[in-house]
């Protein structure tokens, strides 16, 4: 295989690890970045850490350097693993740098075995502006060793290569993010508006070494235009790692809607003539099928027929919060059987990542897996509710780090906590009157639900239900959400605050 074939294996491999993502993520330096780069994953993936390996080891060589008697030193920590790998299979000594000088003992900044005047090349995983490399090239030089050249997996192409240069450091990249972008527009894993929005991003943005911005001498803003809540639903199908969210994502923009139907009734002939008389305005109908009171097989095989006669998903919102074991057996088996027919469930995050094991274990084929997926509850419509901010933090993390194929979406109240394009809102708590019911249930308007709130798909129940016409009120709802929706994307007639 050549190395161009190798580096583009190599490329998707860590596309599909997760190890570079496309959304909108804060940078340690302050503003939000449309790609993130997280090659710390790869300590999972022994595979890929060994071909990376390899393949930094053919590339020092094509890169004609004088290797020769030279240590290597990976820059703290990401890169450690990966230096020793490349130490390990090209017989090169190596060096570690202490991010902190030993408080006791020795007091060393460079653990190994060197003299002064000897060679070293440093190991870099990411670079953005090189200030890392320049830490550690400045411990290195202090003790006497000659750093001339670093290897880089990923130059992000924001002025790593000019600020390490400066100071007498040739950078020397595996892959730029421009040919990384070219490569998953040529494997269609992501579409020109990404690969535009991201070239736009690193033109706008170029750092230098002290982390200040500047582009032809002016301070500039930086917009990252894969923000989720200003993005068309059409765009965010493509960057969905869940097959379920990409489908539900082009539903939505197909068909119109974001309104999901909480159809809360407990005779399921009620239940069929809802969804039928308010299908056409819904991408979900969502059920709690133990308040059902003759809940049959039947029933659900009517509500699919419905949902493929009218296009839309079923979400049964069983809010499943136990162990691996037990929530395997209330979704695959028991009186409701509900991985057999709902598409979706919600489950909270509270017992940890056992829980979508468990889940997932209850679907047969990998067919079947990739048309059922969750919406994790990081936080609840109601006053009082006990979810706070790291809770709801940790949830999110949980989705995209763990199960992003599993998870379509976050069930929550708040515009800033789903940053990832991929992932579905889903909010409940919507009513054309804002305000509280005996319950505690807090509800707002349709408009301040999506403008203020960033939600996707919003739930309403009793806002229809307790309608005497159910479709003409759908009808509504689904017209305002969708208007709030064009407005919020930039596309809408009205411009303004929510009503
Ligand atoms: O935080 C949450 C999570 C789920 N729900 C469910 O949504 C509907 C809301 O019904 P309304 O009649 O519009 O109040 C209901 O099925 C809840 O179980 C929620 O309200 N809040």
């Amino acid at each position: 295989m050549t190395m161009e074939a190798k580096k583009k294996e190599l490329a998707l491999r860590l596309f599909e690890i997760n190890a570079f993502k496309f959304g909108d993520f804060k940078m340690k330096v302050g503003i939000n970045s449309p790609v993130y780069f997280d090659l710390r994953v790869i300590v999972s993936h022994p595979d890929v850490m060994d071909t990376l390996a390899d393949i930094l080891q053919e590339f020092i060589v094509d890169s004609k350097l004088n290797t020769a008697g030279a240590h290597l030193c990976g820059v703290p920590y990401t890169a450690l693993p990966v230096a020793t790998l490349i130490s390990i299979k090209s017989n090169k000594p190596m060096l570690i740098r202490r991010k902190e000088a030993k408080k006791y003992g020795t007091k060393k900044l460079i653990e190994g075995k060197f003299n002064a005047g000897d060679k070293c090349l440093i190991i870099e995983d990411v670079v953005t502006s090189g200030s890392s490399i320049l830490e550690t090239v400045e411990d290195l030089r202090s003790e006497g060793l000659v750093v001339t050249d670093a290897i880089v997996v990923v130059d992000r192409e924001q002025g790593g290569v000019q600020n390490t240069e400066e100071r007498g450091v040739r950078m020397h990249s595996l892959f730029t993010l421009s040919y990384l972008l070219q490569v998953m527009l040529e494997a269609k894993r992501i579409e020109e508006s990404t690969v535009k929005a991201v070239a736009k991003y690193i033109d706008a943005c170029q750092i230098r070494s002290d982390g200040s911005f500047m582009k032809n001498g002016t301070t500039v803003v930086v917009v990252n235009e894969l923000c989720r809540t200003g993005m068309t639903f059409e765009a965010r199908a493509d960057l969905a790692k869940c097959p379920l969210a990409k489908d539900l994502l082009k539903l939505m923009a197909t068909k119109k809607t974001t309104l999901c139907l909480a159809a809360d009734l407990t005779k399921s002939e009620d239940i069929l003539n809802l969804a039928d008389a308010v299908g056409p305005y819904i991408c979900l109908l969502k059920t709690h099928c133990d308040i059902v009171c003759d809940f049959s097989e039947q029933f659900v095989r009517s509500l699919q027929s419905l949902a493929r006669q009218h296009n839309f998903l079923l979400l049964e919102d069983r809010k499943f919060a136990d162990i691996g074991n037990t929530v395997a057996q209330q979704y695959g088996g028991g009186l409701y059987r509900i991985a057999d027919w709902a598409d979706l469930v919600t489950v909270h995050a509270l017992p940890g990542q056992g829980i979508l094991k468990g889940l997932k274990s209850a679907i047969g084929t990998d067919k079947q897996a990739a048309s059922r997926a969750v919406f994790l509850l990081a936080e609840m419509s109601t006053e009082g509710a006990l979810t706070d901010e790291k809770y709801s933090s940790a949830t999110v993390k949980m989705a995209t780090e763990m199960d992003p194929d599993f998870v379509a979406g976050i069930v929550c109240q708040s515009k800033d906590l789903v940053a990832s394009p991929g992932l579905l809102q889903l909010t409940p708590g919507v009513k054309l009157e804002e305000g509280v019911d005996g319950l505690g249930q807090l509800y707002d308007s349709p408009e301040r639900v999506v403008k203020d709130k960033g939600a996707d798909i919003c739930v309403v129940g009793r806002g229809i239900l307790a309608s005497k016409t159910p479709s003409d009120t759908a009808r509504i709802y689904r017209d305002r959400l969708w208007e709030a929706y064009l407005e919020r994307i930039g596309t809408g007639e009205k411009n303004g605050s929510a009503k």
